[in-house]
C-alpha cells in the first residue's frame, strides 16, 4: 500500500495543540505519511509561549536532506520559520528538491502575543519563500503585515488584500477571516483570477489554539492527495470546523481544537 507524502518544516508546540504536532495529527486523519522538519522548539501550553529555542541551521538542513533525499514529499508544509536564515536555507532547499505543492503558513505571533518569527524576516519570506509557493495562508494580521497595511476588516478589503497578496508569488492565496470581529468565519480563495468563499457561522469558543497550523496542514494533505486547490480548500475548512465545534477543554488558557473530530463526520 502507498500513502501521499506530507512534509511539516515548522516549529515544535510542546502542548500538542498548534505546530509541528498540530500538522502530525492533521496528517494522519487525512489518511497521509506524515513526516517532520523541527525549526524551533518551543516550550508552550495553553497559556502561552514560555520559551523559544531555534535549532541550527545545520540540524535544519540535516533533516530536510534526510527526508528528501530518500523518502520524498507530495506536498510540503511550512510554519514558525522564525530567521531570515531559516526562511532562506528552507527556500534554497525546496527549490533544490523540485517540490510541487508548497503551502505556506507565514506564522509571525502566536495567540498569545509572542513572537514567533522575527521582524527581520519578513522581507526574506516576501521575497524568497512566497515566490515559490503554491498556496499561502495568511490570517489577517499576517496579511497586513506582508501587505505594509493596516489590518482588514470587512471581506471587501479582504478581497483587495488577496490580489496585492497575490502579486507577492503565490500561485493561490488563502486569506483567512478567523481574525474578522463580526460574522461569519469567512476565508477567501484566491487564484488570480476568481474569489471563492470559504464561509462558517462563527463557533463561540475561546479554544482555537492551534487552528491556522491545523487548517493549511489539511490543504497541504489534500493537494498530497492530488485534491484540486477548490477542493483541497473545502476539505480543509470541513476538518478545521469540526476540530473547532469540539475544541478541547485542556489546561488552563486557549485549548487546542480536535483533530479527531472530522473523523466522527463518518469521513
Ligand atoms: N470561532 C471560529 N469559528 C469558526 N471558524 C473559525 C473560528 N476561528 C477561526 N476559524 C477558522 O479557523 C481557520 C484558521 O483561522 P485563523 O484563526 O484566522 O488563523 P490563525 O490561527 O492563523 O490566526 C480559518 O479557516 C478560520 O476561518
Ligand atoms: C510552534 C508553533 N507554531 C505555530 C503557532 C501558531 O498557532 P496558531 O495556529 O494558533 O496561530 C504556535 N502557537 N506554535
Amino acid at each position: 500500500m502507498s500513502l501521499a507524502k506530507t512534509l511539516t518544516i515548522a516549529g515544535s508546540d510542546s502542548g500538542g495543540g498548534a505546530g509541528i504536532q498540530a500538522d502530525l495529527k492533521t496528517f494522519q486523519e487525512l489518511h497521509t505519511f506524515g513526516m517532520s522538519v523541527i525549526t524551533a522548539l518551543t516550550a508552550q501550553n495553553t497559556l502561552g509561549v514560555h520559551g523559544v529555542y531555534p535549532q541550527s541551521i545545520e540540524a535544519i538542513e540535516a533533516q530536510i536532506d534526510a527526508v528528501l533525499s530518500d523518502i520524498g514529499a507530495d506536498a510540503v508544509k511550512t510554519g514558525m520559520l522564525f530567521s531570515a536564515e531559516i526562511i532562506t536555507l528552507v527556500s534554497n532547499k525546496l527549490r533544490q528538491y523540485e517540490v510541487s505543492n508548497i503551502v505556506v503558513d507565514p506564522v509571525m505571533i502566536a495567540k498569545g502575543g509572542a513572537s514567533l518569527l522575527q521582524e527581520e524576516a519578513v522581507q526574506a519570506l516576501k521575497h524568497e519563500l512566497l515566490p515559490i509557493s503554491t498556496v499561502i495562508t495568511p490570517n489577517l494580521p499576517e496579511a497586513a503585515k506582508l501587505l505594509g497595511r493596516a489590518e482588514m476588516k470587512t471581506v471587501d478589503e479582504m478581497k483587495q488584500a488577496a490580489v496585492d497578496l497575490h502579486k507577492l508569488g503565490p500561485t493561490y492565496v488563502v486569506l483567512k477571516g478567523g481574525h474578522l470581529t463580526e460574522g461569519p468565519a469567512v476565508d477567501l480563495l484566491y487564484d488570480g483570477e476568481e474569489f471563492f468563499e470559504l464561509k462558517v457561522e462563527r463557533i463561540d469558543t475561546k479554544h482555537t489554539h492551534g487552528t491556522g497550523c491545523t487548517f493549511a496542514a489539511a490543504i497541504a494533505a489534500e493537494l498530497a492527495k492530488s485534491a484540486t486547490i477548490k477542493d483541497a480548500t473545502e476539505t480543509a475548512k470541513q476538518f478545521i470546523t469540526a476540530a473547532i465545534s469540539n475544541s478541547l477543554v485542556i489546561g488552563r488558557g486557549i485549548g487546542p481544537t480536535n483533530h479527531a473530530a472530522y473523523r466522527h463526520l463518518g469521513k
